[in-house]
């Protein structure tokens, strides 16, 4: 099912295709966070302050256990050439739904971060790197102090007739409430509701997300 990055404006889905891989379970091959991210989950439960006595500086890995559910996904992008497109976009703007996103992209680049006013910044291809998203879980953890990063693909000129290919890690929360963290650097203690009337989770926040991008093919 075509998938709409943009729900709120775009009509069509993005021109893309992918291969989602999710945590295998029972003995099936299973997918360990990738290195990068365990690397850094402690130093952002450092860097937010969260005292000890409330679950300190793991904070963060300990809601990202590779053992608790979890609604990981590697997806591995191809975005076709197109001979003509109705826009230049690749995959229409959005902030991506968990807590950080790893992106491993290669060769043809096209990633463009939202800079505010009307501004958009290219993200390059670095030989090397892994480009690292903030989601919007991370956003409600730290009641905005941290933003989710608005971005977007776009069709260069120069390589609009080539295949761009790009891997994906969401990391993504699951029974976890976005209730702010404490921590005296997060203003705000406010819970967020959900729509069952109770503490809203990352899997709600989840399933919203994605309901709103296939609601329209599932509607029509
Ligand atoms: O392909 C890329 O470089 C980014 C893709 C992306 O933002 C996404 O799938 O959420
Ligand atoms: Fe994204």
């Amino acid at each position: 099912m075509p998938h709409r990055s943009d729900p709120a404006t775009q009509k069509i889905g993005d021109p893309k295709e992918c291969y989602q891989v999710s945590k295998f379970k029972d003995d099936k091959p299973v997918h360990a966070l990738p290195k990068p991210f365990d690397d850094c989950v402690d130093d952002l439960g450092s860097f937010i302050k969260i005292p000890e006595s409330e679950g300190g500086k793991n904070w963060f890995s300990d809601r990202h256990a590779y053992d608790i559910p979890s609604g990981d996904i590697l997806r591995i992008l191809h975005y076709p050439p197109v001979e003509s497109h109705i826009d230049d976009i690749r995959a229409g703007s959005h902030t991506d739904y968990g807590s950080i996103t790893l992106v491993f992209q290669h060769d043809i680049g096209g990633l463009e971060i939202y800079a505010g006013r009307s501004r958009w910044i290219s993200a390059p291809v670095i030989p090397d790197c892994i480009l690292v998203n903030l989601g919007d879980c991370l956003e409600f953890w730290t009641n905005g102090l941290l933003k989710s990063t608005l971005h977007r693909v776009v069709f260069r000129s120069n390589t609009q007739s080539l295949d761009r290919h790009s891997m994906v890690y969401f990391c993504e929360g699951y029974d976890i409430p976005l209730d702010p963290v404490p921590s005296r650097l997060v203003p705000g203690d406010e819970v967020k509701m959900g729509e069952s009337g109770k503490r809203m989770t990352a899997a709600e926040h989840l399933r919203m997300r994605l309901d709103a991008s296939l609601a329209y093919y599932v509607n029509r």
